[in-house]
């Protein structure tokens, strides 16, 4: 079969290595200041050309309704603006926890567009597709830029940075978030001052953590329970924590010692996001 026409790109976890909140917009959405990073683990995403117009999602679909499901979403959105007859099977393997934070739905619809681009010969460029996905969710355009960035305004304002290359354990402790409960709950915190100067002087925090910990007792078990190894933090709205470490031993070693209620997964980081690394390699070599 050609590569091109039949290929799996993977979906990358996100960590939000900090999220201020600034302030609340009349519409609702919050001004934000949060720092992403791409981990090298996933979902697997894979995509076949089929000679038919349909849009056909197979694999880990777990419960969520066709036309809930980003990747249908991302999919028919693309076919729409384009008009284009070609049509697409997707099949998922699906390896990020829901509702966990580490941004899955939206990194499966950035995959999904960045690959069909490509599969239906598009070729629209970074800029398009970023403000198409925008619209699929606020975390969609990073993960179609596909570079470690500071994102302001509600996360489309990417600003990119180089971080070192870091190993994280990675802990979901079984427990759905719904991002949308959080940022509407009254006791979140709206009002961190926005970063003046160079970010890595500043005191850096998570500002949803302290109302899903009240509101989870579980993320607050599991950041308690990850402090014996390392400052430990939450990733967006949670549910997932993470610590980090210098070395990929390190970070094995949390998750061989994790307790058997939780699942968690271990992955370094990267300033390119994987997603994009495969898509050239399958493309442009
Ligand atoms: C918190 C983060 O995970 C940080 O990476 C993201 O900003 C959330 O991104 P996302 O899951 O793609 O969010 P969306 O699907 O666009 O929005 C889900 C819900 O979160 C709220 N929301 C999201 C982003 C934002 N800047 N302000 C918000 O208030 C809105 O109530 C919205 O109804
Ligand atoms: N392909 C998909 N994969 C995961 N979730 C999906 C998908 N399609 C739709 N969804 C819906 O999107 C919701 C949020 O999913 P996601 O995994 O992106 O949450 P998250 O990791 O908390 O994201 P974020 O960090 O962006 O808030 C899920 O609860 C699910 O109902």
């Amino acid at each position: 079969m050609n590569s091109k026409t039949f290929f799996s790109l993977i979906a990358p976890a996100k960590l939000n290595l900090f999220l201020h909140i600034n302030a609340r917009r009349d519409d609702g959405y919050h001004e934000l200041e949060t720092l992403f990073t791409f981990l090298n683990f996933g979902d697997e995403l894979s995509f076949e050309l089929t000679g038919e117009s349909s849009i056909l999602i197979t694999g880990d679909t777990k419960d969520i309704p066709l036309e809930d499901n980003l990747i249908y979403k991302a999919a028919l959105m693309l076919q729409t603006d384009t008009k284009t007859k070609h049509g697409v099977k997707i099949n998922l393997i699906k390896r990020l926890p829901m509702g966990g934070g580490v941004g899955g739905g939206s990194s499966d619809a950035a995959t999904t567009l960045l690959a069909l681009n490509k599969l239906w010969n598009i070729n629209y460029d970074i800029n398009k597709l970023a403000n198409l996905g925008l619209q699929l969710g606020a975390d969609v355009p990073v993960f179609i830029r596909g570079e470690s960035a500071i994102a302001q305004g509600i996360g489309e304002k990417l600003h990119r940075v180089e971080l070192a290359q870091k190993w994280y354990c990675v802990v979901h402790p079984n427990q759905h978030v719904s991002t949308a409960k959080i940022f509407t709950h009254p006791d979140l915190k709206r009002d961190t001052p926005k970063i003046s100067g160079d970010w890595k002087q500043q005191t850096l925090h998570n500002d949803c953590e302290p109302l899903v910990k009240k509101l989870c007792p579980e993320v607050e078990k599991t950041l308690q329970w990850l402090l014996k190894y390392a400052p430990s933090k939450m990733t967006g709205t949670g549910s997932c924590c993470f610590v980090e470490f210098d070395t990929q031993a390190q970070a094995s070693h949390v998750l061989a010692n994790l307790p058997h209620t939780w699942q968690g997964f271990v992955a370094s980081n990267a300033n390119i996001s994987p997603a994009h690394t495969e898509l050239t390699a399958i493309f442009d070599q």
